[in-house]
């Protein structure tokens, strides 16, 4: 099991490196978690072969561990700031609807990965067959992260009970006594509002969003343009959205 789903997450990424990055992609920004380390190690091989015509000129981070990840693949680093416009990014999620919507955060890092596929002009998704779902918070179960300003936390957990949900703080334990600390040093509330289908993706995060003290959640909507999911036979299944790839285009 744990072995198909590596192999899973490996095609995908491998697929998306190839389909989306040419002699043409300069800027390329580096999501998070356990799948991007492949879309990492493929691009890292792409890079250092002899006969490559790739002239990569920089890799945004959007994390700790992404920042990691592109040192020790001997990649170029740069920061948002330096290449505000990026060419694409990769980046995994916790679970997609059939719209491209995305929960993403379950590393904490969601944050910055939105930022960075803010300033993107293409955002692909790869992930392996368990993350595909009809509807958010059908497959991923441990709630929208929320990342809050510490100070508010639990005045936020409130609002979030008087809009019908429920919150509960993100521990990090056994590796640490306390809360998770994301890269940013703020708080995660994992946030349960019921099953999102439609309209309700925005509705929700629009709901949170308004919070003082939230700073941002983990409800991606309209900003996906392709993902790539490695199935259980082997095959790569390859899900797009025009609209969210035409606003890249022209938000950029
Ligand atoms: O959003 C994220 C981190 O904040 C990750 O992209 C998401 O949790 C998926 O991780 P993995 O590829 O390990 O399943």
């Amino acid at each position: 099991m744990a072995d198909l789903v590596e192999e899973a997450k490996k095609k995908a990424s491998y697929a998306a490196i190839d389909e989306h990055v040419d002699s043409s992609t300069s800027v390329i920004g580096i999501g998070s978690g356990s799948t991007v380390v492949y879309c990492v190690e493929r691009l890292a091989q792409r890079v250092k072969d002899p006969n490559s015509a790739l002239k990569i000129k920089a890799c945004v981070p959007t994390s700790f561990q992404s920042k990691q990840l592109i040192i020790e693949a001997g990649l170029l680093l740069a920061d948002l700031n330096a290449h505000p416009v990026i060419d694409v990014t990769f980046d995994g999620a916790d679970e997609i609807d059939e719209s491209l919507n995305l929960i993403k955060g379950g590393g904490g890092c969601h944050l910055q990965e939105k930022l960075v596929a803010a300033a993107s002009k293409k955002l692909v998704i790869v992930a392996d067959y368990r993350k595909e779902s009809n509807a958010l918070g059908v497959q991923w179960t441990k709630g929208i992260p929320v990342e809050v300003i510490p100070m508010a936390y639990v005045s936020i957990q409130k609002k979030i009970e008087s809009l019908g949900g429920t919150s509960k703080l993100r521990m990090a334990a056994p590796a640490k006594a306390g809360p998770v600390v994301t890269d940013s040093g703020n708080l995660i509330l994992d946030v349960f509002m019921g099953i999102l289908r439609g309209d309700a993706v925005l509705e929700t995060h629009l709901k949170l969003i308004q919070i003082p003290g939230v700073v941002e959640t983990g409800l991606f909507m309209d900003i996906a343009g392709w993902a790539y999911l490695g199935l259980q036979d082997g095959n790569v299944k390859r899900m797009a959205n025009v609209t969210s790839q035409e606003k890249q285009w022209k938000s950029v």
